[in-house]
């Protein structure tokens, strides 16, 4: 069967990644409709202009999009982006699915969503994701473009006929950005989320991850190298394999850097290196930008996903569930003070001891 051609996308929770998306397509595609599902002061501040604003690397452009808050506007999209905070997914999905037709439904969210998607969205077109973009709301209807990195799509079932991953792949390139879908979604999800558990350790410190977080031993070898560590002990534990979206990165291949970087004077020079021409980007991970903007973070669902599996399959994940303890913590307390990068080393070296 030929797929339907899509002339109508709809972008459910049209924040930073999601309306990124839908901003570039628009950008790109200006006869495609497009409409932009989110709320509060971003959403009045898409409908007052009538566009969304993208900044990337000094430039902005203006978008123009129908941006609502009224579920009855979906009816009749093609292609349905989704990209809520895994917390909102399932009371937002059940807004949304009893209308949604036949369109194509694609999750591009951190966390394992497709557990609760699939209890409300058609099988046969729930598609999940990875993204390796960084992108933030810096004010209401302005998102800055951060990092255009790699994503990944991949059917949630086997009831998805491959015609339609591949429509929807090229769908969500039209944003310029790169998408590739893979038959192991899963293993690329978790792969990222593995990634994850060790960015959102360097939050407790507000650290930058690839320059300052990895490049210093003390730091490297007591937090981020055994929260790895733990996680794929628990992966395995749960017969799960990993998979790397190509040229995206591969935790293996992480791990495996980490261990070469502890020898001696190696991770000097790098540092030496990196500090020059050849500078690592600075992540802002979206942990961070939550508890910046006071709100909840989906730590439960990414270092607490380990924690759930390893309590699934027998095992502990005691430093993962050390990284939740703490965000939740922060979350908590009006003024985000973060302790130093050496505070966080020293406690979870003895954790790791107590072991
Ligand atoms: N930002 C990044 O760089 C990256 C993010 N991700 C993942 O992508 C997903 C989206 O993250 P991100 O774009 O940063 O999140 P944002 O908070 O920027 O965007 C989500 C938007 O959805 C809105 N929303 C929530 N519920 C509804 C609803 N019922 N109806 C309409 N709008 C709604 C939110 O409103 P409100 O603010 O009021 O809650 C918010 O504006 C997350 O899972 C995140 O982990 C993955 C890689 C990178
Ligand atoms: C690693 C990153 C920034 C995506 O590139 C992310 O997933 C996050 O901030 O949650």
């Amino acid at each position: 069967m030929t797929p339907k051609p899509i002339k109508k996308i709809s972008i459910i929770g049209a924040g930073a990644i999601g309306a990124t998306f839908g901003g570039l397509i628009k950008h790109h595609h200006p006869d495609v409709e497009m409409v932009m599902f989110a709320r509060g002061a971003h959403l009045a501040a898409m409908q007052a202009q009538r566009h969304v604003t993208m900044c990337e690397a000094g430039n902005q452009v203006k978008i123009p999009v129908k941006a609502t808050s009224d579920p009855k506007d979906i009816v009749g999209s093609d292609l349905v982006l989704f990209t809520v905070k895994t917390q909102d997914t399932l009371k937002t999905a059940e807004l949304f699915a009893d209308i949604l037709g036949d369109a194509i439904f694609v999750s591009l969210q951190n966390g394992i969503n497709q557990r609760v998607l699939c209890k409300t969205i058609r099988t046969d077109r729930l598609l999940v994701g990875m993204t390796a973009t960084n992108m933030s709301i810096v004010q209401p209807g302005v998102i800055d473009v951060t990092r255009r990195g790699i994503s990944v799509i991949g059917a949630a079932s086997p009831d998805v006929p491959p015609s339609i991953v591949e429509q929807a792949r090229q769908t969500l390139s039209l944003s310029g950005l790169p998408v590739e879908s893979s038959e192991n979604i899963l293993g690329v999800q978790y792969n990222k989320l593995l990634f994850n558990t060790m960015g959102y350790a360097s939050v407790l410190s507000n650290t930058d991850f690839l320059n300052d977080g990895l490049l210093n031993r003390n730091w490297r070898t007591s937090v981020a190298l055994p929260v790895l560590d733990e996680g794929m002990r628990v992966l395995e534990a749960a017969g799960i394999t990993l998979q790397k979206a190509s040229g995206g990165s591969d935790v293996i291949r992480w791990r495996r850097l980490m261990r070469l970087l502890s020898t001696p004077g190696l991770d000097r020079i790098v540092r030496a290196i990196t500090r020059g021409p050849l500078s690592l980007p600075k992540l802002v991970f979206s942990v961070y930008q939550d508890l910046q903007r006071n709100r909840p973070t989906e730590i439960d669902f990414i270092n607490g996903e380990i924690v759930r599996l390893a309590n699934e399959c027998g095992v502990t994940a005691p430093l993962n569930a050390e990284v939740v303890r703490r965000i939740h913590e922060m979350e908590e307390s009006t003024h985000k003070s973060f302790q130093s990068r050496e505070e966080i080393a020293t406690a979870f070296r003895r954790l790791k001891e107590a072991e």
